[in-house]
């Protein structure tokens, strides 16, 4: 019998039972191995990638959900439902949350069980562009902590992982920070994400101005959270900050940036919550409280908030991204 059958029985009885089945969970995931779940993550990431790559190159249609800037595909539904299917068939008793089951209603709540926490398409503005950085991001938690993480850029072909307390790696080859600790050596990187609200837009430049003239050597935006977040644990960058963003596009990469030797904290300074749609990741405290010092937050609801995610309208919309436009009566319209 799994755990997580002995657990629902357990819980079905008086609490003191579901308290002891819930502490047997919690000891046991602390003992358990999730290195045969992540081997599986990793398997069905590439198959995914094998979707991407061939959708990358032909004409998409495309839908908006929260902006004008919020993007989503058929490949981004197709490549959620297909690595849902494959966990389910394999882990029957585990949940999800997944970005593209959220945008269409299903409701966000992470729990104690064994959950994957997926972005089936992390950077789909580049994906509908044909600009080579678009992500899976896959993370796996057990009583609210992630256990692995996985993170493959698609286009480059660089698969990072992590699992907690054995280190991270791109490709098989282990990774760590710059552990740079000046604020005016750093290398930032950043999003400017998919609100075009006024004060999402004045704070997101006045916290760009400001770090600008700290100095430090440079801001940058590669258009997924994910690959920017990796990018701190190669050395490649040396701090990222963002608000506005999910918990799928970063709970994957906030365990590898960690398991690089990085630190990953709340905009406010506090601990890191995946689902308070603010993180700073850093190859130094000193760096990451630089920047919460100098950065200022527009208010975003909580990923985990009953009242966010109102099911998202997905209206037509085609964009001339150097593709034809092709208008289709009541359809998709097809790039
Ligand atoms: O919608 P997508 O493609 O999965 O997310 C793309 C993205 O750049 O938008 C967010 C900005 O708010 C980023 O955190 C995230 O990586
Ligand atoms: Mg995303
Ligand atoms: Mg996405």
């Amino acid at each position: 019998m799994s755990l997580e059958e002995l657990h629902s029985i357990f819980s079905v009885f008086a609490l003191p039972i579901f308290d002891l089945s819930s502490n047997i969970l919690r000891r046991t995931s602390r003992m358990a191995d999730w290195t045969e779940c992540m081997n599986y993550g990793i398997h069905i990431a590439r198959e995914a990638r094998e979707v991407i790559l061939h959708a990358f190159r032909i004409k998409k249609a495309v839908m908006l959900k929260s902006s004008p800037a919020d993007l989503v595909t058929e490949t981004d539904q197709r490549v959620e439902r297909m690595l849902i299917s494959a966990i389910k068939a394999k882990y029957p008793h585990h949940k999800f949350i997944g970005e593209e089951s959220v945008a269409a209603g299903e409701k966000l709540i992470l729990t104690d069980s064994p959950t994957w926490i997926i972005d089936p398409i992390d950077g789909t503005a580049n994906f509908v562009h044909r600009f080579p950085f678009v992500a899976i991001s896959i993370a796996f938690a057990v009583n609210k902590q992630t256990e692995f993480g996985i993170v493959y850029s698609c286009i480059e072909d660089k698969l990072y992982s992590a699992q907690r307390g054995r280190g991270a790696f791109c490709n098989d080859i282990p990774l760590a920070t710059s552990g740079q600790e000046d604020i005016t050596k750093c290398l930032l990187v950043t999003e400017i994400g998919a609100e075009r609200d006024q004060l999402a837009l004045a704070t997101m430049t006045s916290n760009i101005h400001r770090l600008l003239e700290i100095p430090v050597h440079g801001i940058r935006a590669v258009g997924t959270a994910a690959v920017d977040m990796c990018l701190i644990s190669t050395g490649g960058a040396d701090a990222y900050y963002h608000i506005g963003m999910h918990c799928w596009d970063i709970a994957a990469s906030a365990l590898i940036v960690s398991e690089a030797g990085g630190v990953v904290i709340d905009t406010n300074g506090s601990e890191f919550d995946m689902m308070a749609r603010r993180v700073i990741a850093a190859s130094s405290m000193s760096v990451a409280r630089r920047i919460a010092q100098a950065i200022q937050a527009f208010p975003c609801e909580r990923d985990d908030d009953p009242r966010a995610h109102p099911q998202k309208a997905q209206i037509e919309h085609s964009t001339d991204s150097g593709n034809d436009v092709h208008k289709k009566a009541g359809g998709h319209r097809r790039l």
